[in-house]
């Protein structure tokens, strides 16, 4: 099932264009002074993601949430994105209930459950993705495209995607065995180590997105951080613990859009953890722009994620762990 989930994911962006094309974007009450993206896991991921895609282009700040309250500066003048795949998280729900008593402008992505009901009943603009299989994480393809077509949508971002979709699907096409085969060898480097993944700022949503993947997916820890913030906290970290250290694997994502000062804090801290790690790993990703590199990076690291659970004896597909904490928060 996560197999083909994940082979779909070329079509799903293709698709997900066609429903971002066909969307209707109201006008807004009030000019959109800023951006609040709700969502969370699978489903709000697309937000750091797309703040890292339109940020060249953006007008307005704009805020990842992932919890259940919102910040103070929610307004009439906000734009609320309430991003949730099942549409029944609570803490998406309880934000959405938040900034309705404060007269956001309100955009759904959703497949269904009470958001899509509630954006129906009220009137919001809303984007309705399929739903064909009960999980988020494989669905980011739809997600994330419709929040780019809303920064579109609303007048947001100058910043053009649409190219970019053209160049990803190409690529994806074209270099599909040599994924399959770099996907492989980095699962084999993961197995049985702790995963550490460093990238530029920009890249900071792709590696979170393969941490959650790692954890939902293959069912084990996984660590991420971006350059040049690590350089000033967690590097020290890298000095002792060696049972630990010795149990890592760091896989570093250099990219020739990467900023010249970071290439060179790569080139030196690279040094440094072929000293300290167990293994270490340069990943370079594929085309033209950080759109995407970046989606060409989800699209490997998501392999990666499946033939680490293969080598881990786990189905990718079950998370039995958060459906006993749901179910030990419903008692409540
Ligand atoms: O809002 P959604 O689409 O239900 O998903 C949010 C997150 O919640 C989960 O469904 C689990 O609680 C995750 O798998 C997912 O990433």
């Amino acid at each position: 099932m996560m197999q083909s989930l994940i082979e779909g994911f070329r079509a799903q962006l293709q698709k997900a264009q066609e429903i971002g094309k066909s969307l209707t974007f109201t006008a807004p009450n009030q000019p959109i002074q800023n951006v609040v993206i709700a969502g969370l896991g699978g489903s709000g991921i697309g937000g750091n993601l797309v703040e890292s895609f339109m940020a060249s282009g953006l007008k307005v700040p704009v805020t990842v949430s992932k919890t259940y309250t919102v910040p103070n500066f929610v307004s009439a003048h906000t734009l609320f994105i309430a991003c949730s795949f099942s549409g029944n998280t609570e803490e998406t729900l309880q934000a959405l209930e938040l900034v309705e008593q404060r007269g956001a402008k309100i955009f759904c992505v959703t497949s269904g459950g009470q958001l899509l009901e509630k954006a129906k009943s009220a009137g919001y603009d809303f984007a309705q993705i399929p739903n064909e299989a009960p999980c988020p994480r494989a669905f980011l393809g739809y997600s994330l495209t419709q929040l780019l077509y809303a920064f579109k949508g609303y007048k947001l971002s100058d910043t053009e995607f649409e190219t970019a979709y053209t160049e990803t699907l190409a690529l994806l096409e074209n270099d599909a065995a040599d994924i399959q085969a770099k996907a492989r060898e980095l699962a084999d480097a993961f197995y049985n180590h702790l995963p550490v993944v460093y990238a530029d700022t920009h890249f900071g949503g792709v590696i979170t997105r393969f941490q959650q993947q790692i954890n939902e997916n293959s069912k084990q820890l996984c660590h991420a951080h971006v350059f040049p913030e690590m350089n000033h906290n967690e590097l020290v970290g890298w000095e002792s613990g060696d049972s630990v250290r010795n149990k890592t694997a760091v896989l570093m994502i250099r990219s020739g859009l990467d900023h010249e000062r970071v290439k060179i804090r790569m080139d030196i801290c690279k040094n440094i953890f072929e000293e300290k790690a167990a293994k270490v790993i340069e990943l370079e990703p594929k085309g033209a722009s950080l759109i995407t590199q970046s989606f060409y990076l989800i699209h490997l690291l998501d392999w990666v994620s499946f033939y680490l659970a293969e080598k881990n004896g786990v189905d990718p597909f079950q998370v039995n762990i958060i459906m006993h904490l749901k179910g030990e928060l419903a008692k409540v």
